[in-house]
């Protein structure tokens, strides 16, 4: 098979794969790139592998950086981009389940392919648009299922990351799992304790923002990977509801908050499991705001002070959410009414505190009353965001 009209992102990469190839070396483009290209999905960088060693690869361009380079990777700048470029290896060494021990070089691209996860990532295109496809990927990226290249029990025992990465790809992907692939993950699925939280949590999230993120988890669960992921109370029902949902969640923080909202976790306990999964502050802070916004819509139409505070990402968020959860939310007239609003930011006010004081009120907390009254009435629409309007409406 070869593709004519390679993405710009290709095109950009050829000069790199020509001086490797002018030198005698073999280079192609690998892994999520290739099978992205052939799924007609956007794509983000390219990975090219050669059979060039790292020194090798170093002494043939200007700008280079040793990202990896004991696991053969040169990070090489060229025009505008930078490309990792690893050498041909296999990964004899995975001895904990997470990062290859040592790896060997080898000088054929088979044996590199062959260490990859899944067959649908196991692909190869050298500069002409040629794919290498030595593990009948094309076949199930037409039938769109998910296989491990050759034994799925040695995949997953040399990366107990790549089980998390099978339910990912699927709800990616809206792709199936191969039964001896699904299988593995069966018998094997406690080897996921051995990766690190923050690892999972990547593909978890992954998967929970996917397009078939309900159909993924429940994988998820029938695989009992489930169970090796960080506890939290009343996971079985959550898991048990989830895949019922009717739509999938399409940002980070409304995944975490409907997991939050189906469960039923108070709003004091949500930071302890955002916690557990080794979430940011920021992300911590926005489900709450979220969960609480959410509480808000289910009982009255917000004012517009309500949704001054929700902020335009929150306000996204709580409509994704509501949307997933079959609340009716009028979004559309809710994010109109948003747009409207005559300040979307404090900041945004023509006053400030210094303002108030220079007009003779003490500082404390009857100033920043005062302030919080001005900020609503002009919201409300009853007071113009102006100085001398402002000022006029304290005398
Ligand atoms: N645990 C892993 C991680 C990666 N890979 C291989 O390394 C490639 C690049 O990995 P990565 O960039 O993590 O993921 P992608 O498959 O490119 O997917 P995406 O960029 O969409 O996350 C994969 O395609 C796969 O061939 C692997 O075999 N096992």
């Amino acid at each position: 098979m070869k593709i004519d009209n390679l993405p710009k992102v290709f095109q950009a990469a050829m000069p790199v794969l020509e001086t490797l190839e002018n030198a005698g070396f073999e280079a192609y483009f690998v892994g999520g790139s290739v099978r992205d290209i052939l799924l007609k999905r956007h794509i983000h960088d390219v990975d090219i592998a050669t059979s060039a060693y790292p020194e090798e690869v170093k002494s043939l361009f200007e700008k280079t950086i040793d990202t990896g380079i004991q696991h053969g990777t040169v990070t090489v700048l060229y025009g505008n981009e930078s490309y990792e470029i690893t050498t041909f290896r296999t990964e004899s060494g995975y001895q904990d389940y997470r990062r290859p021990d040592h790896v060997t070089f080898v000088q054929n691209l088979e044996e590199d392919l062959k260490r990859r996860d899944f067959t649908i990532n196991a692909f190869a295109m050298n500069m002409r648009g040629e794919i290498i496809d030595l593990f009948d990927g094309l076949d199930d990226l037409k039938n769109r299922v998910i296989r491990a290249v050759g034994d799925p029990e040695k995949r997953f025992n040399e990366d107990a990351l790549r089980m998390m990465r099978a339910v990912r790809f699927m709800s990616q992907l809206k792709f199936t799992l191969e039964e001896k692939t699904e299988q593995a993950i069966v018998d094997h699925h406690e080897l996921l304790r051995k990766i690190s939280v923050e690892r999972v949590r990547d593909e978890f999230v992954k998967m929970g923002i996917g397009s078939d993120s309900r159909q993924a988890f429940q994988v998820f669960l029938d695989t009992k990977l489930s169970e090796d992921v960080p506890d939290f109370e009343g996971k079985s029902e959550l898991l048990s509801v989830y895949p019922k949902l009717k739509f999938s969640p399409t940002m980070e923080a409304s995944f975490w908050s409907i997991i939050m909202i189906l469960l039923k976790v108070p709003n004091n306990q949500i930071s302890k499991i955002m916690r557990d999964w080794k979430n940011s502050n920021a992300m911590i802070d926005s489900v709450e705001r979220i969960v609480d916004f959410f509480d808000i819509l289910s009982d009255h139409a917000p004012t517009d002070y309500e949704l001054f505070q929700m902020g335009k990402e929150t306000l996204l968020n709580v409509i994704d959410v509501a949307h997933i959860l079959g609340q009716p939310v009028e979004s559309k007239a809710l994010v109109d009414r948003y747009a409207a609003l005559p300040i979307k930011k404090s900041s945004e006010l023509t006053i400030d505190g210094r303002f108030l004081i220079k007009m003779g009120i003490t500082p404390g907390p009857n100033l920043g009353k005062i302030l919080e009254e001005i900020k609503k009435a002009v919201i409300s629409g009853q007071l113009e965001n102006d100085q001398v309007a402002i000022e006029n409406y304290l005398n």
